[in-house]
């Protein structure tokens, strides 16, 4: 039986863009149910919308925010295939900012998030047989190595991964519990030709693959019915360079 594909929706949060737009916009060509949270309503917000998703609002800021949105997601359904906590901001140490608060939007979007959801979902996950659903933390290479310049950042991502293992022991065997360390997948608007240049030069691979690459192993990782508690890294051989 194909393991990926439920009446149950997944959820991916943060979908209005990039990784996680590309995600629920492969869902969805396959005809498997999808929910996202989203802030700002992009216009890709209506696009899913007409696609079929059910895009529903979600700050994850305040704890406040985050249980509202659990309580609307729980009002739309009783069941989810997946949570897929993509939701976050890449925000380094900055002057303007003090570094309390920079520690503490790290810390909310990428501990607190996930940790409350998972916690308050875990009904709609259970009760659907052996390594029917899933959860995937989408942390960063960073966690292995630190990072100077974003250092709340990787702290936050680190607890993240942990919060893998802890779940992945917690959900087993009815929920599988992985974490995707990625490196450089896609860059910004913002970054000029010679952050791309130095920054391709880091990995062995010297590309930017873009969404496509995450959205194989999220696929891999639905199918599955043994891989769970790990951190699966996409990083194009850069801790060997
Ligand atoms: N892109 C890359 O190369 C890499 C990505 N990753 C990880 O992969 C995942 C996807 O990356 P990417 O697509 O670049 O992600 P983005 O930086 O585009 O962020 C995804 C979404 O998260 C939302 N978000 C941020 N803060 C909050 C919040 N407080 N409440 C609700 N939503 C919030 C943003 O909403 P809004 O637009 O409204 O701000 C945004 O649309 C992330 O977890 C990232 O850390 C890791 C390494 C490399
Ligand atoms: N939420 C985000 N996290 C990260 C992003 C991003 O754009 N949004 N980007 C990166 C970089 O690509 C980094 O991996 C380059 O070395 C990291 N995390």
């Amino acid at each position: 039986m194909d393991n990926i594909f439920s009446t149950r929706p997944v959820l991916i949060t943060g979908a209005g863009r990039r990784i996680g737009l590309a995600l629920a916009k492969d869902f969805l060509a396959r005809n498997q149910p999808v929910i996202i949270s989203f802030r700002t309503r992009y216009p890709s917000i209506d696009e899913l919308e007409q696609a079929g998703a059910l895009c529903l609002f979600g700050d994850f800021s305040t704890d406040a925010g985050i249980k509202a949105f659990a309580d609307t997601v729980m009002k739309h359904c009783g069941g989810l295939r997946a949570v897929i906590h993509n939701a976050s901001a890449w925000q380094g140490e900055s002057h303007s900012v003090p570094h309390s608060d920079t520690l503490a939007a790290m810390l909310q979007i990428h501990v607190n998030a996930p940790y409350l959801l998972n916690h308050l979902l875990e009904p709609l996950l259970r009760g659907h047989g052996h390594a029917s659903s899933d959860i995937i933390h989408f942390t960063d290479y960073v966690v292995e190595r630190g990072s100077d310049k974003h250092i709340a950042y990787a702290a936050s991502k680190a607890a993240l991964d942990n919060l893998t293992r802890s779940f992945a022991r917690k959900l087993a065997p009815e929920v599988k519990v992985n974490a995707i360390a990625p490196a450089m997948i896609l860059f910004n608007e913002h970054d000029d030709a010679q952050y791309r240049k130095a920054a391709l030069n880091k990995s062995l691979m010297k590309i930017a693959p873009g969404e496509k690459e995450i959205v194989s192993l999220v696929n891999y990782l639905l199918e599955s019915r043994y891989v769970t508690g790990r951190t699966h890294a996409v990083d194009g051989g850069r801790p060997l360079r």
